[in-house]
Order: structure tokens, then sequence, then C-alpha cells
């Protein structure tokens, strides 16, 4: 199909020449997001980065990242995907290795990522800086994980002996902080400590593909599948074509609830997608039932009593995941979302920038910035990195903002919170690019 000429202008990405295809068809899934980048991406069945093609095949199971991203990419692009998970240049040498030949087509992203660009020259500062600092800031988020995954237990089976409410609230905050910090490791190599993640009966296999490779690829954009999963319920994008004004200040009061059944509505449909098309359940998603079962066996509550216990506190750990991470750092008008004016500079890091602003709260505890998505524009920017170690990363961030004339934006959690439901019912695209500069 010709670039974006023949559709109206609601359907336009300001990142790629076509809509989506995943997005004319509904409910969407991993699956579909997938199966419409095969149709979009000019990958031509194999996987393309830049204006090249690769055969990946017999390289998957000897990825050191893990089968998985190389498997579930194939047939389609990887340029930026490939440039924020290796820092190092190991990768970029290999693979000449797997070349097949040039694209047929042009790429349907705009981006840019030159090797003077914002992004690239970032990338390089860090790289020189990681060659330098240590890595003692991982070993402390080990500690934090195992120590929030110990109080996920302790929590819930003492919620559960004391039938107290009170308990099973701090039993779901820990569960979602647990699930929050195993999201840290399911963006790096294969490791145990993400199997935590399904814990809350979501699946962090799923996630890698609808946060690591759309989410954090395409930010606010038509192509973010963490975005078009919630509407027309809740919906950011600035248009009354994905969701009427009505419909907006209805999300206003439905939303909590939509977070709170969160997880177990994602599962559901994946069990459902499972039975009545093709199985897309791992092994693994039996990991969310090892909490109800531990209070069954570690209790004498009998089975009715620890099953009611968990569905509390999964309730009240889906409401504030899902809490924390709509008011974590994307949603605000002042923040690019599909439809506003772009920048003209279409850096693929400056388009990041452009799609967060940053919580300036946490920063000062390490253990804050785990559970709640901080240090978020380095964390998109570098998604491998320990969040611990992000920190010691913004004197390169900052000299290099300065280079091109640029800010990082930061607000704290009250003001996310309002720019959150201020975004939601926002129906008019900002015809000036927002995001350069901090705010007067
Ligand atoms: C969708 C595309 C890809 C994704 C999302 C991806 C993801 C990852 C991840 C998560 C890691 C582990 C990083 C860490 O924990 O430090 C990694 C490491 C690595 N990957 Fe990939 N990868 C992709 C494609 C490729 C390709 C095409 C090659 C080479 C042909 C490659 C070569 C490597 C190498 C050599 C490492 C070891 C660490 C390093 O030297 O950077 N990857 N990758």
């Amino acid at each position: 199909m010709p670039p974006n000429v023949e559709l109206e202008d609601w359907r336009v990405s300001g990142i790629s020449r076509t809509y989506p295809s995943y997005r004319k068809q509904w409910p969407v899934s991993d699956e579909s997001w997938l199966e419409g980048k095969h149709k979009d991406d000019e990958a031509e069945g194999l996987w393309r980065i830049r204006d090249k093609l690769y055969d990946l095949t017999d390289f998957a199971q000897r990825h050191p990242g893990g089968a998985f991203w190389i498997e579930c990419t194939k047939g389609t692009d990887i340029t930026e995907p490939f440039e924020s998970h290796h820092i190092e240049e190991h990768a970029a040498r290999l693979l000449g290795k797997f070349e097949v030949r040039d694209a047929k087509k042009p790429r349907n992203y705009k981006f840019a990522l030159e090797e003077n660009g914002f992004y690239l020259t970032l990338k390089r500062r860090v790289r020189e800086k990681l060659r330098k600092i240590k890595y003692q800031p991982t070993r402390k988020t080990d500690l934090l994980h195992t120590g929030i995954l110990i109080s996920v237990l302790l929590f819930s089976w003492t919620s559960t002996v004391a039938d107290s409410l009170i308990l099973r609230a701090f039993a779901g905050l820990a569960l979602s902080w647990l699930v929050i910090s195993a999201h840290n490791y399911f963006h790096q190599r294969d490791n145990w400590r993400m199997y935590s993640f399904n814990l809350l009966l979501l699946n962090f296999a799923n996630w890698r593909i609808s946060h690591a490779l759309s989410h954090h690829v395409y930010p606010n954009s038509l192509h973010d599948l963490e975005m078009t999963m919630f509407e027309p319920f809740v919906c950011w994008v600035p248009s009354k074509h994905y969701a009427s004004k009505p419909q907006r200040v209805i999300s206003l009061l439905t939303s909590p609830i939509i977070y709170t059944v969160l997880s177990v509505v994602q599962f559901t449909q994946r069990l459902v997608y499972s039975l009545v098309k093709r199985n897309v359940m791992y092994w693994h998603d039996i990991l969310g039932f090892s909490l109800p079962l531990f209070l069954y066996l570690s209790t004498n509550v009998g089975f009715s009593a620890a099953i009611t216990s968990w569905i509390i506190i999964l309730g009240i750990a889906s409401f504030i995941f899902g809490f924390i991470g709509v008011t974590a750092a994307h949603h605000d008008p002042r923040i690019y979302h599909d439809g506003d004016a772009p920048r003209a500079d279409r850096d693929w890091g400056l388009f990041q920038l452009d799609t967060i602003i940053d919580r300036g709260d946490l920063k000062w505890s390490d253990l804050l910035v785990l559970t709640h998505f901080g240090e978020h524009a380095l964390h998109h920017m570098f998604p491998t990195l320990d969040h611990g170690v992000l920190k010691q990363l913004y004197p390169e961030l900052q000299q290099t903002l300065a280079e091109f004339k640029c800010e990082l934006r930061e607000i704290n959690h009250w003001g996310h919170i309002k720019g959150q439901n201020q975004q939601l019912l926002r129906t008019k695209p900002n015809p000036i690019p927002q995001g350069s500069k901090k705010f007067e």
C-alpha cells in the first residue's frame, strides 16, 4: 500500500509510513501485533536491520540474550530493539555473518539512528562509562528483589492466617512491587528472577513482546500495544476517533476497575485464545498459581479461604501495578502522543524523551526506582541495564542533552496522576512539538 497518502488524518502515525495492520482488528494481542508487523515491516520473512535483511534462524539458539528474542521477531524490522539491547559492539560485529541481501522496500519506520545523532552519541558515552564503573548496584537490586519476594510470602501467609484485610493490602503492595522489579530482569538475558513476574498471573514472555518490543520501541504511538490494548475503555491517543469524549469521561471512573481486573483478564484472554485458536500458554504460566498453592499447603484455613485470600491479594496487586504503570512517565498533555506534531529531528532517542517525563521524586531511593519504573528515560533507551546502574549515567545524558539543546523533564507522582487524567480527556493533538524544554 502506498504510504499514508490514502489515510484519514487520524490514522496517520508520526513514526511510520503505514497505519499499523494489527489495529484493524479487535481484540488486539501479542500475536496480532506480531502478525501486523509481518505485513507492515517489509522484512520479507527474515529479520530486518536498517535496510539489510538477515537470516538468524541458526543463531537463535546461540543468542546470548536467549532464543526468545530472535524467534519471536522473525519477519519483522528489529533495527531499534537491536540498537538499544546491545551497548557493547559484539552484536554489531557478529551481524555480517547472517546478512542475506538488501531489503527491496524502504523502512516503514521514520526514525533516524545517525552516528552523530543524539542516541548513538549517548550510547557511545554510556558504553565508555560502563567500562569504568563497578556493577555493585546490580547486587543491591538482587537483594531488593529477594527481599520483596520474601515479603510477598510473609504478608500473604500472615494475612491469610489472620484473615486481615490490612495485611492483605500489604501483601498486594508487595506483589505489585515484586512484579515491577521483576520487569527489570525480563529485559535482560534469561535469568531466574524474570519468572517472578508471573506471580501476578501475567507472563513475562508476553510482556517481552507488548512491553519490551512494542511499548519500549514505539512508545505512545499507534504501534504501542501496551497503549492500544486498553482502548477504547482507556484511551490516551488524542483523537475522538479512538474514543469519544463521553467514553473518555467514563474511563476516568472505570479505569481503577480495569487496573484491578487487568491480570485476570489478560490470563483469561490468553487461555481462551489457546483453546480456540493456537496455544500461547507457557509452562511457566503455572507459576501464577504458586501463591494460592503455597497458601493452601502452608496454612490450615482450607481451600476456599486460601483461594479467597489470594484473589483479594491479586486484585489489590493488579490495581497498584496498573496505577503505578499508567502514571509512571508517559501520559500527560505535555507529552508526545501519536497525532501530535513531532519534532523535526527524527532521532530515536529524542523520540523516547518526547514521550517521557521522568519521576523526579523517586531518584533518592533505589527501592522506589526499582518498584515504580524509575529512571524512565534512561531505562527506555538502555533497557538491558540494571535499574541500579542507571543513576550513574546522568552526567553522560546531561552532556548529550546539552549538546542537542534539550532538557530532561521531571515532575512528581502527583503531577503524573493529574497529567494522566488530563491526557485521557484530551482529543485535540498538540500543533507544536513538545518535549525539548523543561517547563516554565
Ligand atoms: C530483536 C532483536 C534482539 C533483541 C531484543 C536482543 C536482546 C538481547 C538481550 C536482552 C541481551 C542480553 C543483554 C544483557 O543482559 O546484558 C542480548 C545479548 C546479546 N545479543 Fe542480542 N538481541 C537481539 C538481536 C541480536 C542479534 C541480531 C545479534 C547478533 C547477530 C545479537 C547478539 C547478541 C550478543 C553478542 C549479546 C551478548 C551481549 C553483548 O555483547 O551485547 N542479538 N541481546
